[in-house]
């Protein structure tokens, strides 16, 4: 790049921000005002109080309202402006539409910046349609699609910059493939934070999910590190930038495994101008359904019973129900339901005699009600019938008598005990089974959902207009029609179906496809978080074939074994000590279970270091103690794995839960064990 080039770019760096320093003194003085007028306001309600009549207080009410909303936006675009300040945009493109239009040139920021003085865009935001080009086009012919039309041209040229604390780091002219420079350099990065945006290095497949507008149900199959969470948060705020009008951030609701990682993403909306999205778990939207009227395992509990005795029978109940086959025989039974366990008697009530075919003709005639709902119609057209033969209504007793005789013809009245009935049904009367403590198991819950929502109708979350699942592969094919006829807006469901924490309860993007037949199928093969090295031993352990590394290079995974226990530990605080000086800045020292990891928290010991465990709420920096399962969704700079012997790593289960432990290491793996080590890393 010449000099000149170079210079000219700095120059008009340094011409933006006087813009923007510009614009952010007319906010500043717009905030001042509207505070002064709220506050004159204030005084001039407080003082006229007396002599205002209660129509006058609700119009000043509202005129402060409305001033204290203009002012919290005015706020709002101060703290974009500020932002830009520091770094204004990362990228450009010189379009020339066909036709022989202007040359527009376009720079690309996490915000649009419009100089109202020269009425232009002199920063467009990474979301405008004109936008996508950068991601989308090299040099050469290239178009964009607006709501209107599509606009076809040729993109002349293309930069990208890294601009920090308002000054040029560097620049790159792209004449070939330009991201993976500054990709290399992003992702070389130490993390020692939460999620960040990835807007300046979105790849092209990426950028076909971010802005896919059109899919009822998009379901994202990605390997580990390849994007997927960052992807769907950029496809939230996208969504929220294009349909601005018709939804909100409050609109929008994220499925999420745990607390820890609701904390640890909830960065990136923000950061990206919008305001975060409400957040739930599964648990919790499972109470809310049931009305909090039954106790019972959560998923942590159910892994951890899983991971810690290998019981034949419980891997059975909760296989049998992670089946698209279980669903469907809920759906069967529930015909068989329909069609036998309404068993109406002739009525004789008011000297009338109400023939039994019709009861059940008007009992059937409503199919669309759940069942246990319909009584009150039924009853209605049978008092109908009686006062079509007497002329006449019915005393309250007589109605009395048939709110008593009609429910009583329903072979059941309580949708646990119909879940139950349907083991029976099925003639697998033992895949039912409360846990030690009375509750019911985790793989029973969705299931009785489900029959819930079938027999007696449950709330709809009609406020939602779009909901986002993360880690799919936890879920089954119950969970997902309970999903879809609780929520009846638009999905975004993402996972990898090789980091299930549960391998006897998974779903894969195919398996989903079952429930959603409407849904969009992407697959993501590239890995960006781990090193080269990182991600061919993680492969050995589990391989994927399609799947394609970072070509980012460090230093190889170590296994180290000990000969006791206590020596392991010795090395490991050794390592924790040593990370202090590396110059990383996160250390995920990953357990399989909870006991191991509070284990190795009460060993370890030293300030500074976080537990993390299913009661944490909060994701914290620097070096963290916590398995597996927590661990999910995470990335570490530097993770050590310890206990990895072959007495604690031997199952199938195991096996997934040292695969995901492995995968959250961006730099450097360290794997301990004592004695002998486990033959998954043999
Ligand atoms: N286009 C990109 N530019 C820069 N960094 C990227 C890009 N895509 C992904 N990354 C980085 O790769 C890492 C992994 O991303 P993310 O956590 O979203 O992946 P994931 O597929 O959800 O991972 P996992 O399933 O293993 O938890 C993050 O550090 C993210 O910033």
């Amino acid at each position: 790049m010449s000099f000149t080039t170079e210079q000219h770019e700095r120059e008009y760096l340094e011409e933006i921000k006087e813009k923007l320093v510009f614009a952010i003194q007319r906010v500043d003085d717009r905030i001042k005002q509207f505070s002064t007028e709220l506050r004159q306001n204030k005084e001039y309600i407080h003082e006229h109080q007396s002599g205002l009549d209660e129509a006058d207080m609700v119009a000043a009410g509202q005129s402060i309202d409305r001033m204290a909303f203009t002012g919290e936006s005015a706020v709002a675009r101060k703290r974009k402006l500020m932002k830009l300040r520091e770094s204004p945009y990362f990228g450009r493109i010189d379009f020339e539409a066909d036709g022989g239009g202007e040359k527009t040139e376009v720079y690309i920021g996490i915000y649009t910046f419009f100089d109202e003085t020269a009425r232009t865009n002199l920063i467009y935001d990474w979301r405008a349609p004109i936008s996508a080009m950068f991601y989308d086009f090299e040099l050469g012919d290239a178009s964009y699609t607006t709501p209107a039309r599509t606009v076809k041209g040729e993109i002349v040229l293309k930069r990208q910059y890294k601009i920090a604390q308002g000054r040029m780091e560097f620049m790159i002219e792209n004449a070939v493939n330009i991201h993976d420079d500054i990709l290399q350099k992003e992702l070389s990065k130490s993390s020692d934070d939460k999620m960040k945006n990835i807007v300046a290095t979105i790849q092209r497949d990426q950028n076909a999910v971010i802005r896919n507008e059109t899919a009822p149900v998009m379901i994202i199959q990605g390997v580990a590190g390849s994007g997927k969470t960052s992807i769907a948060l950029h496809r939230i705020a996208f969504l929220l930038y294009r349909f601005r009008e018709s939804i909100a951030s409050k609109d929008i609701l994220i499925l999420s495994p745990n607390k820890v990682f609701a904390d640890y993403i909830s960065n990136v909306l923000p950061e990206l101008g919008e305001e975060q999205i409400p957040e739930m778990e599964m648990e919790e939207l499972a109470m809310e359904v049931l009305e909090n009227k039954y106790r019972f395992q959560n998923f942590f509990q159910q892994v951890a019973a899983l991971l810690e005795h290998h019981d034949e029978a419980f891997i059975a109940r909760v296989r049998a129900k992670s089946s698209f086959e279980f669903l469907r025989r809920l759906n069967q039974y529930l015909i068989h339901v329909e069609n036998n366990y309404f068993d109406p008697t002739e009525l004789h009530l008011a000297g009338v005699v109400i023939p039994f075919p019709f009861i059940m003709e008007r009992f059937k005639s409503y199919h669309r009600i759940p069942m246990l709902k319909r009584f009150p119609e039924v009853i209605q057209d049978i008092q109908q019938y009686i006062r079509n033969q007497t002329k006449r209504k019915l005393s309250g007793q007589e109605k009395a008598r048939l709110w008593e005789a009609v429910p009583r013809m329903l072979k059941f009245s309580n949708v646990l005990d119909l879940y139950k009935d349907f083991f029976t049904w099925s003639g697998q009367p033992e895949l039912f089974k409360r846990t030690s403590h009375g509750d019911l198991e985790y793989a029973d819950v969705f299931p009785l959902i489900y029959f819930k929502i079938r027999l007696e109708g449950a709330q709809t979350y009609d406020h939602v207009k779009h909901l986002l699942v993360d880690e799919m592969q936890d879920y089954t094919p119950v969970q997902y029609a309970v999903l879809s006829r609780l929520f009846k807006c638009k999905k975004t469901i993402l996972g990898d179906v090789s980091q299930q924490v549960n391998p006897y309860s998974a779903s894969d993007a195919e398996g989903i496809e079952q429930v959603f037949p409407q849904a969009d199928i992407v697959k993501l093969f590239r890995s960006y978080r781990s090193t080269f090295e990182i991600t061919t031993f993680a492969q050995r352990l589990f391989f994927n074939p399609n799947l394609i590394a970072m070509e980012r290079h460090g230093a190889p995974p170590t296994v180290t074994g000990f000969g006791s226990n206590a020596e392991e530990i010795e090395a490991i605080k050794k390592m924790v000590k040593q990370f202090e000086q590396s110059g990383f800045k996160s250390l995920g020292v990953i357990c399989k279970t909870r006991q191991q990891a509070e284990f190795v928290y009460r060993e370890v010991k030293a300030h500074g270091i976080h537990l993390l465990t299913p009661d944490s709420t909060h994701f914290k920096e620097g070096i963290i103690i916590t398995t597996a399962h927590l661990a999910k969704g995470l990335e570490f700079d530097e993770v050590i794995v310890p206990f990895a012997s072959a007495r604690n790593y031997q199952t199938e289960i195991d096996k997934r839960m040292l695969y995901i432990a492995c995968t959250r290491a961006m730099h450097q793996l360290t794997l301990t064990y004592a004695t002998e080590r486990s033959v998954f890393i043999d």
